[in-house]
């Protein structure tokens, strides 16, 4: 596997990330197994507050490991703070996570189960860095969202996704996507399990204070069939391989506490 060409194959896959990326066997890693009875209730954990009403979109691109949709992040219009944050994270992207079929394709499981999808908000440290690339390898430069998807109803806020999909099939097509607000992903409820992680996907850096919702969102069979119609391979490539079971399976958690919002 030569440097910076890792992907979820047989020969390139998690497994093998190790030798390009030796951070992948360090002390913090993502994702984790959650086990809601072994989490820490933080009674002085805050609620994580959401401000995406101004958020910008920019554009929706396939770059060979998931399907990325991209905000402007000039300013502090779209930020998370509150929860176990000191200070407001501005949204940079989001992109998703998801299996082959049925219901395995979530990084993060929870007490052993896994779920079809999982959707990662990315956020940097617009207090304490100049840029997402320099907030990307500091150990408070990162704050991520996770929101698990289930199958069962048709979700009507990813349509506007899932519709979009036949634009970046290949590996390296971009697309503009304007005026999208990602709360629409959201769940009911925002309670919330927090922990001390990294990047799920090379370079691994760890740099993440992971928020991952305990609430999944219901999406249809047929709408997580959309995301299984983009190709891992660019458009030039003789092989096609479908994009699915991109997704790095659960790590030691090295006796990290995992807090909770709620009880
Ligand atoms: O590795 B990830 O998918 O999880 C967190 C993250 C942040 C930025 C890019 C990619 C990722
Ligand atoms: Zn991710």
């Amino acid at each position: 596997m030569t440097g910076h060409q890792w992907g979820y194959g047989e020969d390139d896959g998690p497994s093998a990330w190790s030798k390009d990326y030796p951070i992948a066997e360090g002390p913090r890693q993502s994702p984790i197994n959650i086990v809601p009875d072994e989490a820490v209730y933080d009674a002085n954990l805050p609620p994580i507050s959401l401000n995406y009403d101004n958020c910008t979109s920019i554009n929706i691109s396939n770059n060979g490991h998931s399907v990325v949709v991209e905000f402007d992040d000039a300013d502090d219009r779209s930020v998370i703070q509150g929860g176990p944050l000191n200070n407001a994270y501005r949204l940079k992207q989001f992109h998703f996570h998801w299996g082959g079929k049925g219901c395995h394709g979530s990084e993060h499981t929870v007490s052993g189960k896994t779920y079809t999808s999982e959707l990662h908000l990315v956020h940097w440290n617009a207090a304490r860095y100049g840029s997402f690339g320099e907030a990307v390898a500091a150990s408070d430069g990162l704050a991520v969202l996770g929101v698990f998807l289930e199958i069962g109803d048709e979700h009507r806020g990813l349509h506007k996704i899932t519709d979009a999909l036949y634009m970046v099939k290949f590996k390296g097509t971009v697309a503009d996507f304007r005026d999208f607000n990602p709360k629409c992903l959201l769940p009911r409820s925002l309670g919330y399990w927090t922990y001390p992680g990294s990047l799920t996907t090379p370079p691994l850096y760890e740099s993440v204070t992971w928020i991952v919702l305990a609430e999944p969102i219901e999406v249809s069979e047929k709408q997580m069939g959309k995301f299984r119609t983009l190709l891992f391979s660019g458009e030039e490539e003789e092989v096609r391989k479908r994009m699915e079971n991109n997704f790095r399976p659960p790590q030691p958690l090295n006796g990290r506490a995992v807090r909770s919002n709620f009880q």
